[in-house]
């Protein structure tokens, strides 16, 4: 096995599905920007969910929004579902791993609020859960996917937004997905403090 070139190999594919994915992703993305923008004008907050790495993508979200991004703004709400052990693991533990983010979606969710639904398949249970748990509290869903959107994309409404990454490799959606949430970071500053 030559490791230098299936390394090689890892960054053209990745590469590659950046660049075909930029067709397809660049509106959904300006319209998630736009959706949450008006969620955090409106005093309401973003939650994020996933699981293993798109568990750490709702944090890295969180952090660039709660903190910064690139440039000083005031601080914006949001808020990752996916950190409070006690919570998950009562939930887990109590009702079933499936409801651990849609408690907490119906305990803190607001009508102006937005999920960000974050899985590469599409199809965890807990996400799909936590989707359908936004919908009773009449939030929009921003849903980040790929391989085609699995039971998620069965489940969005007109009002929500699906970001699917066109890829079938759970690592290319990751990287994909990844790449989307700087642009909403930075479409949203853009929004809230002009171009620079
Ligand atoms: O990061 C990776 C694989 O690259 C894993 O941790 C991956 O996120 C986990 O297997 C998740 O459970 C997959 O869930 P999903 O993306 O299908 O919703
Ligand atoms: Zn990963």
């Amino acid at each position: 096995m030559n490791l230098v070139s299936r390394i090689s190999e890892h960054f053209i594919d990745s590469a590659q599905t950046k660049l075909s994915s930029t067709e397809v992703l660049a509106a959904p993305i300006a319209d998630a920007v736009e959706a949450m923008v008006e969620s955090l004008m409106a005093t309401g907050k973003i939650l994020a969910c996933g699981n293993g790495g798109s568990a750490a993508d709702a944090q890295h979200f969180a952090a660039e929004l709660v903190g910064r991004y690139e440039r000083e703004r005031p601080e914006l709400a949001a808020i990752a579902l996916t950190v409070d052990s006690s919570i998950l693991t009562a939930i887990a533990n109590d009702y079933a791993f499936e409801q651990v983010f849609a408690k907490q979606v119906r305990a803190l969710g607001q009508p102006q609020d937005v999920l960000l639904a974050i899985s590469t398949s599409g199809n965890s249970a807990n996400v799909i859960a936590a989707v359908n748990a936004a919908h009773e509290r009449e939030m929009r869903v921003v849903a980040l996917t790929g391989r085609g959107g699995g039971r998620i994309a069965e489940l969005l409404t007109d009002r929500d937004i699906h970001i699917c990454v066109p890829a079938e490799r759970t690592a290319r959606i990751q990287e994909v997905h990844l790449l989307t949430l700087h642009c909403l970071c930075d479409g949203i500053d853009c929004m809230l403090l002009g171009t620079e």
